[in-house]
Parts: C-alpha cells; structure tokens; sequence
C-alpha cells in the first residue's frame, strides 16, 4: 500500500483484523517517517518512508500480486509512473484516489498490468466499508475480482462500470462526512436548546448509533423506520415538514453535483486542485 493516510489507514486498519486471510506482513509506504514509526515493532505490517529511503515504494511493490495507491489524487500518477518498473508482470494495481481516470494510471505502467478503481469509506477501518470497484480497459475478470475479495475483507462492494465512479465517490465515498456533519449540526441545535454540550452528544450519538443499528437490522427500510416515529398529527411531523419545506432532495442533489463535479475537475490533474502547501 502506497501512502497511509486517512484512507489507507483505514484499509490497513481493516485488513489487519487477525481474521482477515490475507498474506502478511503487508508492505506499506508513507511520506514521512513518523508516519511509518507508528508500526514499528508490528509482525503484521512492514512500514518505510520514503523520507527514509526514496526507493522505498519501488522496494515495497516488487513481489506484490496487489497493490494499492492511497495517496492524494494528485500525487498518483507520479506514484503509479515511479513503482511501474518495479511491478511483478501479473500485479493488480488498484487506486482509490477520486478523479483519477484508470487510463491515466495505464498510460504510465507496463502493459499487462491490470489497474481497477476503488473508491472506498473510512468504516472499512472497522470492516464496515462501502466500496464501490470498477475495473479499467486494462483489467480482466479475474483482477476485478481479486479486488473485489480484497474490499469484501473490510465491508461490502458494488461492482460499477467506471464511469459510476465518480457517483459512488459522491455517495458512499464522501457519505461519512454528511453524516458527521449531520451530527455536528444537530449537536449544535441541541445545546441551543439548553443542553450541556455533553449531554447534546449524548443524545445526538446515541440516537444516530441506534438508528442506524435498526437500519441494520429491523429489516425495514428508511422510509418505514421513518415512519414508524412520525405518528400522525405528532410532533415529528412537524418537524418532518420543516426538512421537507427546507427542499433537503434537492439540497442533496446539489450536493451530490457539487462533488461529482469536483472530481471530474481533479480528472484533468490540474495543479489547481492541489492545496496550497500540499506536497
Ligand atoms: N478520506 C476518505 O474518506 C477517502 C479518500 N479517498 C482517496 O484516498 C486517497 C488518499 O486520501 P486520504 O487518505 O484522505 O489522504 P491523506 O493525506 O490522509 O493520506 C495520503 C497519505 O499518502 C502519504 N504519501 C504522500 N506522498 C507519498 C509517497 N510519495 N509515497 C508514499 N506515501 C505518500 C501521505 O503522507 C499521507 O499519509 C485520495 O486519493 C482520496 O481521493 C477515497 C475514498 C474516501
Ligand atoms: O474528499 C475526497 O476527495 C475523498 C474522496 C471521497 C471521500 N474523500
């Protein structure tokens, strides 16, 4: 795995469940060394910087069936363009990056070296992942599914034509993220209402963890569960309608938009999208 950041930590994190069958010690590379530090002394896990050692991404690849890119989208191509001589003939190389189109990826390693998109969540760190896969012109049926196996270890896959990718990206990808600030927000309307912060994140967590625990597994859909609280003439009714009046579909769908729409600017790697500072 190149690069450990949020996201491939969260993979590694996942993977490195005892249960999961996977060959170990996995290989992973960071960009500092106090990145790597953290898995000093691990049996399950062989970690370099290529702060340390600037070919430690090439070392890390040779022998590997699977790899995976993890690093910034900006970042991955020149990563795929500095491993692809070092790849074994038959290697998988599958990039999680957003708005990174699997011909750039090709366009930079051997023939023969078959590339799939993935585009994960961060509850893989918990083998509760949601991960979208597509595989590039590059990629046979049997590498999408060695990469299906891969992300089955850390959640559940939906195998997607690419061009899905971006749309997957928008829901599942980033979908942790609106349901924090969903958090955040209804923390905040809660302490307005006179509750301590503490006892704001009490009822705030608790009730999303349960609700989201009979999604799981009541066996009825959102709708239903929905409807189940809102009794007629009651009182989450009208609150209902406040969202409802408020336009939250189509607040949604412009959400949605806007971040499909942030991936196909990444899709031209313009050095625009790179944050200032960012390596
Ligand atoms: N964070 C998320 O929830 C999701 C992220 N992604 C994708 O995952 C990728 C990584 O995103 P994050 O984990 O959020 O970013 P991050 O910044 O947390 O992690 C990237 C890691 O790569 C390391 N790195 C940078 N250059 C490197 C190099 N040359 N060699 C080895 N390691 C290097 C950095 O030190 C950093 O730890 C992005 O391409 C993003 O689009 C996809 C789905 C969800
Ligand atoms: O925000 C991002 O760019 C990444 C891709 C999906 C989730 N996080």
């Amino acid at each position: 795995m190149i690069g450990v950041g949020s996201m491939g930590g969260a993979i590694l994190a996942g993977l490195r469940d005892p249960g999961v069958a996977i060959a170990r010690p996995i290989a992973v590379t960071t960009h500092s060394a106090a990145s790597a530090a953290q898995f000093a002394g691990a049996a399950d896990v062989t970690a370099v910087a290529v702060a340390d050692d600037a070919e430690a991404n090439r070392r890390a690849v040779a022998g590997a069936g699977l790899v995976i890119l993890a690093v910034k989208p900006w970042l991955v191509v020149d990563a795929a363009r500095e491993i692809a001589e070092a790849l074994d003939p038959g290697a998988v190389v599958v990039s999680v990056a957003a708005g990174v189109p699997s011909a750039a990826i090709e366009a930079v390693l051997p023939g023969g070296i078959a590339v799939v998109r993935a585009m994960p969540n961060t509850p893989a760190h918990l083998g509760r992942g949601m991960t979208g896969i597509a595989g590039g012109a590059s990629a046979d049926a049997a590498a999408l599914a060695l990469v299906q196996r891969l992300f089955e270890t850390v959640g559940q896959v939906l195998v997607v034509p690419e061009s899905q990718i971006n749309d997957v990206a928008a829901v599942s990808g980033s979908g942790p993220a609106y349901l924090f600030y969903y958090v955040e927000e209804m923390i905040g309307a809660a302490e307005r209402r006179g509750f301590t912060p503490e006892a704001a994140r009490q009822l705030v967590q608790q009730t999303v963890l349960g609700a989201a625990e009979l999604l799981d597994t009541s066996g009825e859909d959102a709708a239903q569960l929905r409807r189940n609280v809102t009794s007629p003439k009651g009182t989450t009714e009208q609150a209902i309608f406040v969202l409802q009046d408020a336009g939250w579909g189509e607040l949604f769908d412009r959400a949605l938009a806007a971040n499909v729409r942030r991936s196909e600017e990444l899709e031209g790697n313009s050095p625009a999208c790179r944050p200032a500072g960012s390596p």
